[in-house]
């Protein structure tokens, strides 16, 4: 008989791994499925503060030509959310919101599943990735893309307030891209409701630099509609300029003084760099205004000329894309390689997580600690008072949201400093006698209509009249018609036992929509054969609670058999209008095994009551293998939160990658052992150099999952335009400020390749400041390009020799004027140190040069980490929530 050699690849290292026996040659690791519900569970898209967010796609029956739908899963784990806690009540909010949002630029939520461990709220899968990475990678977006998206921005948030609803914390972070780059608006967790009469607001929601001044600087109650515009602004800024205004106080150059921050916001006229052209300029202008009495509203930004290429999309109604989004006549396509879906989104270099890669918490802000020492009763503020700087009280320094929030985000200043702002609001409603209980905005669904509209959406060719056509094909690419039946045929797939029907509760009746009659009527005609909602909006329309008080929910609970139902609520703003009727799930239902479906029963973004059933509605479904998913998830997430560093956790992102990659292969069964053991008998061979998988280890899985956030690209491009707006030139810039001003961004952009491609195995490790210091070859390199730069010009040809340079030198440039200043003392370089009013950057910049000559003195050398966690801090805060 005779033996077929194996064919493998040496790499160097022991050669006793590759003689050793082999499996033979057609072996194929196999790998088991991990589910949840009707989803396979893939990869970690992305970490937020209620747990990870995980690919999913649905089971598709075999033997059919189905593409199975791609989802993300936000996985939460029950335990995680203590009853009554701010955490709570924000996932059910934003199943609330979302449950009710059908916009195309709004992320769609599919449904939301329970076991008895984790709660998944499955939505829908943008796998073009998150924003800022996008804007990152191009540096800035050309204005036609940006207005592309800002006008997709404008019609979400739009539509979003013509529901009474305000989002709070728009920012890149929050906006995510399909696979044809069209915006989705995500993160509904601090949304609230608005009544037009009362539509203020008191409790400050959002991040530091997408925070309206009004949220900050008064301590009135705010129009939220307003500082969502202000936030939109920002992000406008963001999309045309590549870095983010006002972030140029040379007083308060890390931006750590909130108040300093927002003075200097309010005090200084906008900059533009020189490639914002004027139109857009003034828009912004007009956006980013202090006063929200005078800045523009949404549909007046709809109507400003910048948007104009855009105006038919922009003009179609909330009503309109209420029933075209839920005929499902326009979609996105489903993608075409779903195997390639993963591999599409953008690299993850970066991540908006509040600690640092040791997992210690970040510094906290001014901001915060006056937070905990004056807590403002609500009538009078619930805003950000920005005050000095004191202790906090031992009572609030041992605030709950530690104990409940045992995610490293969630541990962050500024989570905290929301929840002692909801805290005192919390206690000033303990001490005082309670408002008068206003009427509730009620959304009444019919759930027999539902099931109706479930049974047969799936054919539902888009026949859009004329104006939606119009509209419509204004986007180009921005909204892709869909008609084939995939998308709906796998919704359906999901939808047909439990009638989940994404709808928004509202009926538009012939006549009372707007624009175009024609489109109007037609709509109507299409929806009126599938949809039968009630709407009652208006007619129960109540002062909405402007702001949000967890604790203030105090709840009793009646006890139904086996079923707990919470349903009562002591906060009257809070309070379910009369009359009101909460469903409660039929106590046979929640036996075991068999799928909970809860009927819709009465919408209310402030319900009282937080028991997800009744939030979630016919949403909700639970596992009919409860106790297998759980164990299954509860492995993989275990792992991954608690043990996210060690091997065991790599070897589940190993397998998840390879499920996904075996999607539409054989995706064998196998003991979850052998499969440890299997990706340990890789390990071990890796560690001997032998037979190595390539292909796994550099799984993008695992690089998607070293997440690290950072803005310097917009930090960096901010340093080109600001020294080219006031040098005048870069010629006039000494050699050293331009080698670390100019080329910033293209450093910037080389410190993300470098932190995915080559640092892939060092989690949390933050590349831009770790990697140069152990290259002493490109330090030399880098000086001497120093060296040989002058006035401000640099050939084309040493950009990519420089990258490494330059990616230190930017990396640097950030750093703050102390440590410029210590720098320079310990170095002794100060000729060369331009003055301090031009340039603080370019400063930062020279001497971080003079740094790196230096590297290969321990003593600076261990000086330079602790500045890198300065810079790592500072950028951290620039992500922060207030
Ligand atoms: N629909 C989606 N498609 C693709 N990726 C997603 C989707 N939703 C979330 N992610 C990824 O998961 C990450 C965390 O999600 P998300 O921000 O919604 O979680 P979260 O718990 O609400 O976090 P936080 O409230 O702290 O921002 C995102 O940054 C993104 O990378």
């Amino acid at each position: 008989m005779t033996t077929v050699p194996q064919r493998h690849t040496y790499y160097g290292g022991s050669t006793a791994a590759y003689t050793s026996p082999r499996p033979a040659l057609n072996y194929k690791p196999k790998r088991k499925q991990v589910t949840f519900g009707p989803y396979i569970v893939g990869s970690t898209l992305g970490e937020g503060e209620f747990g990870k967010v995980k690919l999913g796609w649905s089971k598709v029956p075999a033997q059919t030509t189905e593409v199975p739908k791609q989802v993300a899963i936000k996985l939460v784990r029950r335990d995680s959310i203590p009853k009554n806690s701010e955490k709570e009540v924000k996932i059910y909010r934003e199943i609330n919101a979302l449950k009710h949002l059908n916009h195309p630029n709004i992320v769609r939520l599919e449904e939301v599943l329970q076991n008895s461990k984790y709660i998944g709220i499955v939505l829908e899968y943008a796998s073009g990735g998150e924003f800022y990475k996008y804007i990152q990678k191009k540096r800035r977006l050309k204005e036609p893309a940006a207005c592309r998206l800002f006008a997709q921005l404008i019609s979400g948030v739009q539509y979003m307030h013509s529901k009474g609803l305000v989002h709070r914390d728009l920012k890149l972070e929050n906006l995510l891209l399909d696979k044809h780059e069209n915006l989705l608006i995500t993160d509904f967790g601090f949304v609230n409701e608005f009544s037009p009469k009362s539509e203020l607001m008191k409790t400050s929601c959002g991040s530091p630099c997408y925070a309206a001044p009004e949220l900050v600087l008064t301590t009135k109650p705010y129009e939220a509609r307003k500082a969502d515009v202000w936030s939109c602004g920002v992000i406008m800024y963001a999309m045309l300029a590549g870095y983010l205004p006002w972030d140029d106080d040379p007083d308060n150059p890390d931006g750590d003084d909130i108040a300093k921050l927002y003075r200097y916001i309010t005090r200084t006229s906008l900059k533009f760099p020189e490639y914002i052209a004027p139109v857009p300029r003034d828009l912004l202008r007009r956006i980013l205004v202090s006063d929200p009495k005078k800045r523009l509203s949404v549909k007046q930004i709809e109507q400003h000329r910048w948007l104009q290429p855009h105006a038919p999309f922009l003009s179609v109604t909330p009503e309109e894309w209420d029933k075209v989004v839920q005929n499902k006549q326009i979609f996105r396509p489903p993608p075409s390689k779903a195997g390639n879906q993963n591999s599409d989104r953008p690299r993850s270099n970066c991540s908006t997580s509040s600690t640092n890669s040791k997992g210690e918490k970040r510094n906290s802000l001014i901001m915060d600690s006056s937070l905990y020492s004056q807590p403002v009763p609500p009538q009078e503020s619930q805003s950000h008072a920005i005050a000095t700087q004191s202790s906090p009280s031992s009572e609030l320094r041992q605030s709950p949201v530690k104990r409940f929030n045992r995610h490293s985000r969630s541990n962050s200043a500024a989570s905290i400093a929301l929840q002692a702002v909801v805290d005192a609001e919390r206690d000033y409603h303990a001490h005082h006698s309670p408002l008068p209980v206003p009427a509730s905005t009620s959304f009444q669904y019919d759930h027999q209509s539902q099931n109706a509209s479930g049974s047969s959406p799936r054919m539902q060719t888009f026949s859009a009249p004329k104006a939606v056509n119009s509209a419509i094909s204004s986007l180009r690419d921005t909204i892709i018609i869909e008609t084939s039946p995939q998308k709906g045929a796998v919704m359906v797939q999901s939808q047909r036992d439990s009638t989940i029907v994404l709808t928004a509760p509202l009926t538009i009746s012939p006549g009372s929509s707007p624009v175009n009659g024609g489109f109007k009527s037609q709509l109507v005609n299409i929806s009126s054969a599938n949809h039968q909602t009630t709407h009652n909006l208006g007619h129960h329309r109540r002062p909405r609670p402007t702001s949000y008080h967890p604790t203030s929910y105090a709840t009793f609970t009646e006890t139904n058999n086996s079923h707990t139902t919470i349903s009562g609520v002591v906060s009257p703003a809070e309070s379910p209008p009369t009359g009101e009727k909460i469903i409660s799930p039929d106590p046979s239902s929640t036996k075991k095994g068999s799928p909970q479906v809860v009927k819709r029963g009465s919408f209310s973004l402030s319900m009282p009551s937080v028991d997800l059933q009744i939030v979630a509605g016919d949403l909700i479904k639970s596992d009919e293998h409860g106790d297998t998913v759980t164990k299954k998830i509860h492995d993989q997430v275990e792992d991954a939160n608690n043990r996210s560093e060690t091997t065991r956790s790599r070897r589940l992102s190993q397998r998840y990658s390879v499920a996904y990659d075996n999607l539409f292969g054989v995706v064998a069964e196998e003991s979850e052992e052998s499969a440890i053991q299997e990706t340990d008998r890789q390990a071990r061979e890796q560690k001997l150099g032998g037979v190595t998988d390539t292909k796994k280890n550099n799984s993008p899985v695992e690089k998607r999952e070293k997440k690290r956030f950072s803005l310097l690209s917009f930090y960096s491009s901010y340093n080109a335009s600001k020294s080219s707006i006031e040098s005048g030139t870069m010629k006039d810039a000494p050699a050293r400020n331009v080698s670390g001003s100019t080329d910033s961004r293209q450093a910037s952009n080389s410190i993300q390749k470098t932190d995915s491609q080559g640092n892939s195995q060092n989690d949390h490790r933050n590349v831009s400041v770790s990697s140069p210091i152990q290259k002493a070859d490109s330090q030399t390199r880098s000086q001497t390009q120093i060296r040989n730069t002058s006035a401000g010009q640099k050939p084309a040809s040493r950009a990519s020799s420089q990258s490494k340079s330059e990616a230190r030198t930017a990396s640097q440039s950030s750093r703050g004027s102390a440590g410029v200043q210590r720098h320079s003392s310990v170095t002794g370089r100060k000729s060369n140190k331009p003055p301090p009013e031009t340039n603080k950057r370019n400063n930062r910049a020279s001497v971080m040069v003079s740094s790196l000559q230096d590297q290969n003195q321990p003593q600076l050398r261990a000086r330079e980490q602790s500045t890198a966690k300065k810079v790592l801090d500072f950028f951290k805060r620039r992500s922060m929530r207030l």
